[in-house]
């Protein structure tokens, strides 16, 4: 595919340099995050909690009239929606993939809550996923695994340029992953081929390597060429 694709827009997709947390955009995006954490809370407590029967039901219609007040507002679908709402309001087009992504979104409550960082070469991430991603019985969903190496390799091609689709991962479970428990990751760049990235990563708990990741990520046709040292200003 590809000759009908428009050029990959991650230009605002940034790597952080530090290992905290960075604040939110704005302040409606940090109430978006605390609202974020108020669902994250309710999936649990409905997911843990042996609940009477007739609390579920009343819970669940307070949420839906909670969520139909927010409903009633213009909706903006997607991304990059949002982002051209940015830019037509003359605002500065902020990253908005790490509040809304379903691996590392601070603001969307079905991600585990990701933070990924640069350092040097490597990009780094930590993760707590919790019982709302059990796979087996007490360990990490293996699905939900795929997706935290899918997205910090992709985020990890920053570093050599723009962010290609993911074509190929190879991922090899070592052991089980716990949940409830700070997980770490390291991902980096093994060599460029033309369009063809090939990464790899790891996924730790305490001092075990659990999981590890091999993925092929293509450049679009329109990408400039990879492998600059500053990425952020090769590509802007
Ligand atoms: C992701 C982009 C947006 C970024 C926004 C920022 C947010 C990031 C958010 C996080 C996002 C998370 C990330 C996501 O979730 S990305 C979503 C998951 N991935 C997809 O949906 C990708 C679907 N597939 C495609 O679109 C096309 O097949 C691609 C683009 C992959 C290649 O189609 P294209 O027409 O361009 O390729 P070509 O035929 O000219 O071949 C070119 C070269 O590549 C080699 N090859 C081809 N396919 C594969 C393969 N599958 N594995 C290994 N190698 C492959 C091929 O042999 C050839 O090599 P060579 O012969 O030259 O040696």
């Amino acid at each position: 595919m590809s000759n009908h694709h428009s050029p990959v827009d991650d230009h605002q997709v940034r790597i952080s340099d530090s290992p905290e947390i960075p604040p939110a955009i704005n302040d409606n995006w940090q109430a978006r995050r605390e609202l974020a954490d108020a669902l994250r809370r309710l999936n649990m407590a409905m997911l843990t909690a042996d609940a009477p029967t007739g609390q579920l039901r009343a819970v669940a219609a307070v949420v839906h009239t909670e969520a139909a007040r927010i409903e009633a507002n213009e909706r903006v679908y997607g991304r990059k929606a949002l982002s051209n709402l940015y830019t037509s309001r003359q605002q500065q087009n902020p990253d908005l993939l790490h509040e809304m992504s379903p691996a590392s979104g601070w603001s969307n409550a079905v991600a585990p809550g990701m933070h990924i960082w640069r350092e040097g070469e490597r990009v780094h991430a930590r993760v707590t996923p919790d019982w709302s991603h059990e796979g087996p019985f007490g360990h990490l969903h293996g699905g939900v695994i795929a997706l935290l190496f899918d997205h910090v390799l992709s985020i990890g091609q920053r570093m050599v340029g723009s962010i290609g689709h993911t074509g190929t991962l190879t991922i090899r479970y070592h052991r089980p992953t716990p949940i409830n428990k700070p997980l770490r990751m390291v991902a980096d760049v093994k060599r460029i081929e033309g369009r063809k990235k090939f990464m790899a990563a790891e996924l730790w708990a305490d001092n075990a390597c659990t999981a590890s990741c091999e993925g092929i990520f293509i450049a679009s046709r329109n990408a400039l060429p990879p492998a600059s040292p500053e990425p952020d200003k090769a590509d802007t």
